[in-house]
Formats: structure tokens, C-alpha cells, sequence
């Protein structure tokens, strides 16, 4: 299975997310420039953290003009896997890859600690290694993570079970505590906690590290039912 982590200008956790997938998985993995034309190389795409653009406008509202942002809905169209994280959360909003959008958190600070997360959905490629409700521990680092939707996409997020993670113990402000969700067709994820900052014990949890497994389970149990027709 290969991974692209995407590289915007002002990016800051692709490091991680590349470390991530390295350690976690040990699978091929590149960093793809936001220049890019091309993704059909790569099984799962990440779209990290940081402040693309220095954040000018509003977080992620400049690179989802980016040239690999085509690129990106179409891995989606093509039932890809895309993780948006933080700013890459943000990015996919933007670009109209996931329902509703992020707004300065309540406190107008920027927030940075762990969270406790609650697994709203583990019938999902993202999470099928949690039990659903299982509390983990994932940190956040945001000053735009407050999720908002109108009730009409609130109650469609609800009815198709796309609100993956819920915070226990809201730090932003977030409608309904939402942490992360997903597209209707369940291949697109964006979330405001930071996995790939929680896969080894000496980062403080590895309560992260069950995202990236099962990203690559839902992908090999995919290639392995296709192999086997
Ligand atoms: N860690 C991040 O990706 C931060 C996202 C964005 N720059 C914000 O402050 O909300």
C-alpha cells in the first residue's frame, strides 16, 4: 500500500505523518508537493497540519486552489482513502470534500494539549481497530477548530453515521462535540486531533497509531477480496 503525504507551503506535521506511516506501518510512503498533477500512484492520501498559506483569509481557503487539490477529489471519486488533519481538515472543507467548516474556537485561543476522544463510528476503513464509544487520547493544536454545519447537514451527518469522533470535554466549541467526520461514502476523513502525534509512548499515547492500521487493513482486505474474485 503507498501513502502520499501532501506539502503545502507553510505545512508543519508532514514530518510526522510520513514518520508516522513509516513506524506504524513500515509501508512506502512520499511527500508530494501541492504542485503536483499526478496521485495515481498512491493508495491513501494525507493531507497534514499546519498553516498553509500562513493561514491568510481563513485556514486551508488558499490551498484548495492548489493543483493537486483535482488530484485529491479525484483519488476521493475514486474511492481512495484521503485523512485530512487539522489544517488538512480544513483544506478538504474548503475544497468541498467534507460537509460544513471550522471557525476560530470559542475562546479565540489557540489550543494546544491532549484531548479525549470518544470512536463514534469504527465501521469505517479509519477506524475499525477501536471499539465504537472507546476513549482515546490524541492531542490537538489548533486556533480554527470549531465545527460548524447548518442542522440540515448536522442531521444528515447524524443519520449516515459520518461524526467518527466526538470530543469528551469540548476545547473549541465544537456543534455536537465534533472531533472528525467523514464523506457519506465513508473514504474521506477529516479530523482536528493530530494521529500521527500519537503513536508512540514516548509522544505521551499511541492511542493514534490504530488509525493508520486500519487504513492499511481496510486497504489489504480490499486488494485481498479483489485478488481473490
Ligand atoms: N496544527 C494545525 O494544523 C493548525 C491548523 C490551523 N493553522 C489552525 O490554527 O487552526
Amino acid at each position: 500500500m503507498k501513502f502520499a503525504v501532501l506539502v503545502f507551503p507553510g505545512s508543519n506535521c508532514d514530518i510526522d505523518c510520513y514518520k508516522a506511516v513509516e513506524d506504524t506501518l513500515n509501508e512506502p510512503v512520499d511527500y508530494v508537493w501541492h504542485t503536483a498533477t499526478d496521485l495515481s500512484a498512491y493508495d491513501c492520501i494525507l493531507v497534514p497540519g499546519g498553516f498553509s498559506y500562513g493561514d491568510y483569509l481563513r485556514c486551508g481557503a488558499i490551498s484548495r486552489f492548489a493543483p493537486v487539490m483535482a488530484e485529491v477529489a479525484k483519488a476521493a471519486e475514486q474511492g481512495k482513502y484521503v485523512l485530512g488533519i487539522c489544517n488538512g481538515f480544513q483544506i478538504l472543507t474548503e475544497a468541498g470534500l467534507l460537509p460544513g467548516t471550522l471557525r476560530r474556537n470559542m475562546s479565540l485561543k489557540f489550543r494546544c494539549h491532549d484531548t479525549v476522544l470518544r470512536v463514534e463510528n469504527n465501521e469505517n476503513p479509519f477506524t475499525s481497530q477501536y471499539e465504537k464509544g472507546q476513549e482515546i487520547k490524541i492531542p490537538i493544536a489548533h486556533g480554527e477548530g470549531n465545527y460548524y454545519c447548518d442542522e440540515a447537514t448536522l442531521a444528515k451527518l447524524e443519520e449516515n453515521k459520518q461524526i467518527i469522533f466526538r470530543y469528551v470535554g469540548n476545547p473549541n466549541g465544537s456543534l455536537d462535540d465534533i472531533a472528525g467526520i467523514s464523506n457519506e461514502r465513508g473514504n474521506v476523513v477529516g479530523m482536528m486531533p493530530h494521529p500521527e502525534r500519537a503513536v508512540d509512548s514516548l509522544l505521551g499515547s499511541e492511542d493514534g497509531k490504530g488509525m493508520f492500521i486500519s487504513i492499511l487493513k481496510a486497504w489489504r482486505d480490499q486488494h485481498e477480496s479483489a485478488s481473490i474474485r
